[in-house]
């Protein structure tokens, strides 16, 4: 079963320096909370905001759970590909990173899977906003964003070859 999102009427591209910078926010809010056994990156979103916080919270444990939801802007069945072999506790003193939740299913079945994991998103949208224990930006459901590992930078195509 498939759900389209509806041709969403904003776009929201956002650029690497953006996106660092982003990261390195969400870092320091989580930086207060107790010693993190580690990080659980949700690939592929979590990947490059997990490497950005682990460098920035000094965290050198870094796990993966591997979700696939979308193809392109269709939603589809939520298929766990990889689970986070190496955690305990249901993700207790975990942090789990994805890079935005959006209409929340994501991270649902992600918190089923490690309801004690703190989740964290970069952004996120109105009906998954509850979801997340900690992001950094808002924005609107109709709203679609581009991450810059989605874009194909400006300046390879000054580049003349
Ligand atoms: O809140 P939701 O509506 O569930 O959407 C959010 C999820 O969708 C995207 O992942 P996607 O399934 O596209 O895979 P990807 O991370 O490999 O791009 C994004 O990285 C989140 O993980
Ligand atoms: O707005 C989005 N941008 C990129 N990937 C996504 N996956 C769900 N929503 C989005
Ligand atoms: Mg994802």
């Amino acid at each position: 079963m498939s759900n389209k999102i509806q041709n969403p009427e904003k776009n929201f591209p956002v650029t690497w320096e953006e996106l660092h910078r982003n990261a390195k926010a969400l870092a320091w809010r989580l930086a207060d909370h107790a010693k993190w056994k580690g990080i659980i990156a949700i690939t592929r979103g979590g990947l490059v905001p997990a490497a950005i916080i682990a460098r920035e919270l000094d965290i050198r444990v870094v796990e993966t759970i591997s979700v696939k939801s979308y193809d392109h802007q269709t939603q589809g069945e939520i298929r766990v590909l990889k689970a986070a072999s190496a955690v305990e506790d249901g993700g207790k003193d975990w942090l789990l990173i994805d890079d935005l939740v959006d209409t929340g299913k994501t991270a649902a079945h992600v918190r089923k899977l490690l309801p004690h994991a703190h989740f964290a998103t970069i952004y996120a949208k109105p009906a998954g906003r509850t979801l997340v224990d900690t992001f950094i930006t808002e924005v609107s459901q109709d709203t679609w964003i581009f991450f810059p590992w989605d874009l194909l930078p400006v300046s390879y195509l000054q580049i003349e070859r």
